[in-house]
């Protein structure tokens, strides 16, 4: 069986200035470094709006930090006439690994459909950006059971014309809609169960070896004090956090989930 890394990352969404951003970042880094954190057993990633990753980058570097950094969207073009938009080109340019594809924030108020959301995990695949694909339900689809129906639709078509070789080195979101800045957490049962269906599709569309080392993260409401529960079930391959990755302790708590007995 694939040995799969965790991973942890911490979506800033619309928070921390690239000032903010570098404080976050080094006080992040400190906290990991006393705790003689080792990124091999859990990988470490922040996510942070445009405008600071040229600071985390040069940050990064200066101190050769092993924390990998991520974009929270890109375009689905290479360059040309699309106004505002970013270049997964500027963004590999920049030594950002990860790109974060369809999150549900994305979906619900810009409209990104499954198509542009397909565009956008080959246009990473192609600048070599590492897509974090979103999926999950809202509340209404869960109270009418479809929600495993639902993400694995989203799923298989984010993933039309990807090629098992590129979807090995994937990383899938399961971010339920109704469980995202709410407080409100699906249980590690309810994790499990997407995490496995969702791998248990990209076997059925690809094959098993891909589908073993396909990384799924569960994301909503995470936080240091149910990480532990969510992380020991076998299909979660770690988390996508949200508010509580602007705390870089709590965050650092989180990134140690298997040290909590014995504190940081
Ligand atoms: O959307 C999320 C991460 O991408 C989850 O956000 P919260 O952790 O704030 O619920």
């Amino acid at each position: 069986m694939t040995q799969r890394t965790p991973l942890m990352a911490g979506n800033w969404k619309m928070n921390l200035d690239h000032h903010q951003a570098t404080h976050t970042l080094q006080k992040l880094a400190w906290t990991l470094k006393d705790a003689k954190h080792d990124y091999a057993t859990v990988e470490v990633a922040v996510i942070p709006p445009f405008t600071d990753l040229r600071s985390v980058q040069t940050l990064v570097d200066a101190d050769k930090l092993q924390i990998a950094y991520g974009a929270q969207d890109l375009s689905a073009h290479e360059s040309g006439a699309y106004t505002g938009e970013i270049s997964p080109l500027f963004l590999t340019k920049l030594g950002v690994t990860y790109a974060l594809v369809g999150h549900s924030e994305r979906r619900e108020y810009h409209a990104e459909s499954d198509q542009l959301i397909n565009a956008k995990v080959k246009s990473s695949l192609k600048a070599g950006l590492v897509p974090i694909l979103c999926v999950g339900e809202d509340l209404d689809t869960r109270r009418a059971a479809a929600h495993v129906q639902h993400t694995l639709l989203q799923l298989e078509a984010a993933l039309a014309d990807v090629t098992a070789e590129q979807v090995r080195t994937l990383v899938i979101a399961y971010e339920p809609v109704w469980a995202i800045g709410t407080g409100e957490t699906a249980t590690p049962e309810d994790a499990q169960e997407m995490s496995e269906a969702i791998r248990g599709r990209v076997a059925e569309l690809y094959d098993a070896e891909t589908a073993q080392a396909v990384r799924v993260l569960y994301g909503g409401s995470v936080k240091s004090s149910n990480v532990a529960s969510i992380m020991a079930k076998p299909d979660v391959d770690g988390a996508l956090v949200g508010g509580a990755s602007l705390d870089p302790e709590e965050f650092a708590k989180i990134v140690r989930f298997h040290s909590h007995e014995v504190g940081l």
